[in-house]
């Protein structure tokens, strides 16, 4: 397809090479989660009616996320088909020399972007339960972890495209016929694999518990304590990435023969 590449060999992903990067994406996210707690929720970040931008409709958030993209498309973000931009409306073309990126996903399914859906989960049943209620008024480092958190949470998400594409690579044949059926249920039950995802919930847990420990060098400090509560980082893995991550694998997998 379309992109000339120069000569080099085609990367291609397999389903053991997707699964890796999303255990160096929990890392990520993970870390991401760290830095928001470090600011209580600051409500006026996600309140269009404290913000008073010249010009600009929205929140703060919204302001940030907008703007920030515009300049990261500009920088080449989203030739990688791992980014998917908030806004995709309007964003400008890369400036950049286009580097000839694995053309791997099919073209008609590597347009699905549900950052819509992320966006308003995060807001809405993310933020109450791993951020402390309160207000010490920084709400532009507050938008500014937001926006790295976000965009970890949405790349974890439509990695599921990656992980979809993979699987149907292996075993086109057991795909090929619940793809034609239309049939979403089957194709969950077969892309699922729960032993993996059980794993998936243990570890992020106990990379919680040691990323996220305090690091005393004082020997008598009773109790450790951690930044984010491992535990609310397991919940918000199998409540909402997993979940989220399968459904986009489903997505991609009914247009994958368009
Ligand atoms: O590792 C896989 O096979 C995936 O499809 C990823 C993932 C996940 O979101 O972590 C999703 C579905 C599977 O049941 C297991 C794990």
């Amino acid at each position: 397809g379309g992109v000339q590449n120069g000569g080099k060999a085609e990367y291609n992903y397999t389903v053991d090479s997707a699964r890796a990067s999303l255990v160096r994406q929990e890392d990520t996210i993970i870390f991401g989660l760290i830095e928001r707690a470090r600011f209580p929720l600051n409500s006026p970040t996600y309140n269009q009616s404290y913000a008073s931008i010249p010009q600009f409709r929205g929140t703060l958030l919204d302001f940030l996320v907008r703007d920030t993209e515009v300049i990261q498309a500009k920088a080449g973000r989203y030739t990688n088909l791992e980014e998917n931009p908030f806004f995709p409306e309007n964003l400008p073309p890369s400036v950049e020399p286009h580097y000839p990126f694995s053309q791997f996903l099919h073209p008609s399914a590597a347009m699905i972007n549900i950052n819509n859906v992320i966006w308003k989960l995060y807001i809405d049943e993310l933020l109450p339960i791993f951020v402390a209620s309160g207000d010490d008024g920084n709400y532009a480092q507050t938008a500014a972890t937001d926006l790295s958190l976000l965009q970890a949470i949405s790349r974890r998400i439509h990695y599921g495209k990656f992980i979809a594409e993979a699987k149907f690579r292996e075993s086109p044949k057991g795909y090929e016929p619940l793809i034609r059926a239309k049939d979403k249920e089957a194709l969950m039950k077969l892309l699922t694999i729960e032993s993996v995802e059980e794993m998936v919930v243990k570890r992020v847990k106990k990379k919680a518990m040691v990323l996220g420990q305090e690091v005393s060098l004082d020997r008598n400090v009773k109790g450790i304590k951690y930044k984010v509560d491992p535990s609310v980082v397991s919940f918000l893995y199998q409540k909402w990435l997993i979940p989220l991550t399968k459904n986009v694998e489903v997505e991609y997998l009914l247009s994958r023969l368009d």
